[in-house]
């Protein structure tokens, strides 16, 4: 696939979410990573970005806790198109109370073709991409066109 650029070196909103036996990792992936990410928007869910915000003096916007609604609010967001990129470190071994929203979430970004990382390999490779800061064409839903098809 060919992108077409934009806008390089532009700010992208993030959101970092991790579950509570991921948060260590996603913490360490963080300030590995933390003088890239001071140049974009982060999001994160409530216990998250809390902790983010504590351990790396990082400024996140922190919305509802996971569990209460804030994947969903995350997952809104995305079909606003203000997420750009989806950090995601979900917990493989252990099952969550709210595995329908988790899944939602996962769901709306494939809908939405934003990049999500599950993992520190991942996530590592995400943002040392040369289209991390770059705003590029990206394919999304056209809206209209799908309410027409079934209106
Ligand atoms: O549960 C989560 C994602 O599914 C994360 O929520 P918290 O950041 O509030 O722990």
């Amino acid at each position: 696939m060919e992108y077409k650029t934009i806008q390089s070196n532009a700010q992208k909103s993030v959101a970092l979410v991790a579950h509570d036996n991921m948060k260590a990792s996603l913490i360490e992936w963080t300030n590995t990573h933390i003088e890239q990410l001071r140049n974009h928007q982060l999001y994160a869910t409530g216990t998250t970005g809390a902790l983010i915000a504590k351990q790396t003096g990082l400024s996140v916007s922190q919305l509802i806790s996971g569990p209460l609604g804030g994947d969903q609010q995350i997952g809104a967001l995305i079909t606003e198109q203000k997420i750009d990129v989806l950090i995601f470190f979900w917990d493989p071994l252990e099952a969550q109370p709210h595995d329908p929203d988790v899944k939602a979430l996962l769901r709306l970004a494939a809908v939405w073709n934003i990049p999500v990382a599950c993992n520190i390999a991942s996530a590592d490779l995400l943002i040392t991409s040369s289209l991390f800061g770059q705003v590029f064409e990206r394919k999304v839903p056209d809206y209209q066109r799908y309410i027409s098809s079934r209106t």
